[in-house]
C-alpha cells in the first residue's frame, strides 16, 4: 500500500495504462478485461487489474496535471513494480495537420511547467518516450490504418487561460498536441527505470472549435485504448 494507491503487492500488473479519467480507467476494465478486480478506491482515482486476451494488464487513473501524474507514476513504478506505463489521454491540438479524434505519439514533451526545475535547474531536461514502445505503436497503428502521428507534444500546466499566441508558435513549431501529463510521466519513468509512452487523442481542434461531450472522452477512445491493449501483447 501506498499513500494514493491501496493495492497488495502483487496486485498490480508490470504493464499499466494510465489514463487521466478514473472513469476511463473503469470504462476500459469494464469493456475490454476479463476478470478484472478494482484495486483502488483511493480518492476515486479507481485503478483495475484484469486480462485481456491471456495478458495480465492494469488500468490506473492518474487524474490531472503534473503533481498529480507525478504521484501516481512514482507509486507504480516504485512501490508496485510497473514496467510499462502508456498513458491514454485526451489532448488539444492548434496544428492544421492534426484532426479531431486523430492519434497522437509523444515523442517528447516541452512543457512550461516548472515541476522539475528543482532536480535540473538552469537545464531544459527533455523528457522522451520510451523508443521500443512508441516504434510498437507506430506500426501497430499504421498497420490498423489509423490516423496515426508520431511528435513533439507540450504538456501545458494550464487548460484555461492558455497563452494563445505561444500555442501558435509550438504549433509553428511542430508541436502536434497539448495534454497536462505527459512531461511528467517521461521524467518518472526515466528517472525511475520504467518504459513509458503517452498516447494521446485529439479530443478538441482549437482551429475548427471541434470537440467531443466528456462522455465521449470517457467511452469513445477506442481505437486509442486498443492500440494500447494490443501493444501490451507484444511486450
Ligand atoms: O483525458 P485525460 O487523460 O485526463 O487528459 C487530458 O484531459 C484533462 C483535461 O480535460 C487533462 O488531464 C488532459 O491532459
Ligand atoms: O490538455 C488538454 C486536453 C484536452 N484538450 C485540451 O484542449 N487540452
Amino acid at each position: 500500500m501506498s499513500f494514493h494507491i491501496e493495492a497488495k503487492p502483487g496486485d498490480i500488473a508490470e504493464i499499466v495504462l494510465l489514463p487521466g479519467d478514473p472513469r476511463r480507467a473503469k470504462y476500459i476494465a469494464e469493456t475490454y478485461l476479463e476478470d478484472a478486480f478494482c484495486y483502488n478506491q483511493v480518492r476515486n482515482i479507481w485503478g483495475y487489474t484484469g486480462m485481456y486476451k491471456g495478458k495480465r494488464i492494469s488500468v490506473q487513473g492518474t487524474g490531472m496535471g503534473m503533481p498529480s501524474m507525478s504521484i501516481y507514476a512514482t507509486e507504480l513504478v516504485n512501490e508496485y513494480g510497473a514496467k510499462y506505463v502508456m498513458r491514454v489521454g485526451s489532448s488539444g491540438s492548434l496544428h492544421p495537420d492534426v484532426k479531431k479524434m486523430d492519434i497522437v505519439l509523444a515523442m517528447g514533451a516541452c512543457t512550461n511547467s516548472n515541476l522539475f526545475s528543482h532536480i535540473f535547474r538552469q537545464y531544459s531536461y527533455a523528457p522522451l518516450a520510451d523508443f521500443e514502445l512508441l516504434k510498437t505503436v507506430y506500426e501497430l497503428g499504421v498497420k490498423q490504418g489509423k490516423p496515426i502521428s508520431a511528435g513533439l507534444v507540450c504538456t501545458d500546466d494550464h487548460f484555461y487561460d492558455s497563452d494563445e499566441e505561444m500555442q501558435h508558435v509550438l504549433a509553428k513549431h511542430q508541436v502536434l498536441a497539448c495534454d497536462n501529463e505527459t512531461a511528467a510521466l517521461y521524467m518518472v519513468a526515466a528517472r525511475y527505470g520504467a518504459k513509458a509512452l503517452s498516447i494521446l487523442t485529439v479530443t478538441d481542434q482549437m482551429l475548427t472549435g471541434e470537440t467531443i461531450t466528456p462522455e465521449e472522452r470517457e467511452t469513445k477512445l477506442n481505437d486509442m485504448i486498443e492500440l494500447a491493449l494490443e501493444t501490451a501483447l507484444l511486450l
